[in-house]
Order: C-alpha cells, then structure tokens, then sequence
C-alpha cells in the first residue's frame, strides 16, 4: 500500500543544510499496522508529511496504492497531536468537515456521509454527543471526534503524528484500544509516529526503529502479539514490556558506555 524506496530530505537551515532523512527503504502492506519511534529529530513527522505529499522528497520515490506521491491524496488522512477543531461546530459538523472542504467521493452524497459520521461516533461511543460542541468535550473525546474526522472519508492510509501524547495515562490507553478496534472493523493501512514505546508495540504489525539524525530505518521489529492488546490487561504486560525492553536497547545503542578496560571491568 506505501513503498518508499531510497528516500532523503535535506532542509535549507539558517545554518546550512540539515539532512534530516536518508535512504529510507520501507513497505507498508495493506491493512499494515506501523508504528515509527526514534529520538526527538530523527525526522518521523518528516516521514509522515512525505507519506502525506504535503512535502515532495528531496532523493527516492514514494507510491501510495501503486501511485506515485505528488500532492495530498484524498484516501490518505492525516491526524495530528492536537483535535484542532473548529470551536463553534458542532461535534458532527467537525466530523464531516474533510467532506466540505473538498468533496467526498461521486458515489457516496452528502446524507450517506452525514449517516456515515453518526456511524462513525458511534464506533468510538460518541452517541448523544452529535450536537454538542468542542468545549463541552473532554480532551479525550475530542480526539475521538479527530479520528473520526480523519475516517469521514474512508481512506485507505491513515497517518497520525503522536495523536494521543496529550492525553492522559488512562485515556490514552483506552484510545489504543480504540484504534485497534477501529482499524480491525475498518481495516485501514496505519503509519503512527509515537514517543512511547510501549504504545508502539502494543499498536503495531511492525515497529519501525529510526536513527537519530539523519534518520534512517535502524530496524524493524514484528510484533507478535496476538490482539487485541491491552497494557491495562496483565497478560498482555508482560511480553510488551519483553519487546519494549529490546526496542529501548535499540534507541539508546548510541549511548553506550566506551568500551574501555575499565567499563569491561
Ligand atoms: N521545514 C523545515 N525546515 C528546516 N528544517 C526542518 C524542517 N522540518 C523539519 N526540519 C528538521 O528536520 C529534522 C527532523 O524533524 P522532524 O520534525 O521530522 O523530527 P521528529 O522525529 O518528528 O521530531 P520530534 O520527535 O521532536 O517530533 C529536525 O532536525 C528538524 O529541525
């Protein structure tokens, strides 16, 4: 569903070039659960708006569903750290925004994605909450008012830039199990950039490890634990925490202490 083949991004600084990407080689499969970590500048919301085409990469090619990336794509959503809503729509009106800005597809008219967006609430128990605006939200359902507008449209690759960082412990823990569900029922292809380890193996197919700058795929790790998980389930905890240990090591290779006699010692 998404190929990056060579793919580099140098950015013109104030201080010269920064080459914050290099050769990255990546194949996302349909129906893909990827989750992206590495250190904070490695280049991962750079992955992302490359993925996206609202960046065009400065080395490699990228295809979404056999295409090359030109431009945006409509079956390709992109969701950000923050809901960003539009504060005086209501919460099903913020849903189908995507729909009113730039059109749906020809098959499908407005009342479908209007009874598709209800749908949609609903999957992430927001029933009752249609007419209700922002504020009146919690940061957490906000969020899932964001997923839900970033689904309006089906598409066929999600991207999401640390979409529940903001959310407390307790939610966010609930949203990951949101998300599995969703992409489940919903099958779509997923590319999800996380500072936590822990929620990049409880989400992911496969875990994609980047170097730090410039990045580049370090390694990439199959997750093989069987779903749904949950790090509020106990059984789930123990192998997560196997894994993130490993994904931990990998991160922090660069840190290792010199290997003299005496570190040996
Ligand atoms: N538009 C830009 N112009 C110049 N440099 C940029 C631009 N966008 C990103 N960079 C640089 O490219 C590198 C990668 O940035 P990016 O935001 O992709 O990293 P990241 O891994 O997502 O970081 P974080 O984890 O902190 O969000 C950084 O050094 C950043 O300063």
């Amino acid at each position: 569903m998404i190929r990056l083949d060579g793919v580099g991004q140098v950015f013109e600084g104030r201080g010269g070039q920064i080459q914050a990407l290099e050769g990255i080689d990546l194949h996302v499969q349909a129906n893909e659960f990827v989750t992206l970590i590495g250190r904070s500048g490695c280049g991962k919301s750079t992955l992302l708006r490359l993925i996206a085409g609202l960046l065009p990469p400065t080395a490699g090619g990228i295809e979404v569903a056999g295409e090359p990336v030109t431009g945006p794509r409509r079956d390709v959503s992109f969701m950000f750290q923050r809901p960003a809503l539009l504060p005086w729509r209501s919460v099903v009106s913020n849903v189908m925004l995507p729909v009113e800005i730039s059109g749906g597809d020809s098959e499908r008219s407005k009342a479908q994605y209007r009874d598709r967006a209800h749908e949609l609430l609903e999957l992430v128990g927001l029933n009752g909450f249609e007419r209700r605006l922002p504020h009146e939200l919690s940061g957490g359902m906000q969020q899932r008012v964001s997923l839900c507008r970033s689904l309006i449209r089906s598409p066929k690759v999600m991207l999401m830039d640390e979409p529940f960082s903001a959310l407390d412990a307790l939610t966010r823990t609930e949203m990951s199990a949101e998300l599995q569900r969703v992409q489940m029922e919903l099958a779509t292809t997923i590319v999800f950039v996380t500072h936590s380890i822990e929620e990049a193996v409880v989400l992911a197919d496969r875990v994609v490890v980047l170097t730090p700058r410039p990045g580049r795929v370090r390694e990439i790790v199959e997750i093989e634990i069987p779903r749904p998980r949950s790090l509020g389930q106990n059984a789930h905890l123990t192998e997560v925490a196997q894994v993130s240990g490993r994904l931990h090591g990998l991160l922090s290779e660069r840190e290792r202490p010199v290997d003299t006699p005496e570190a040996r010692r």
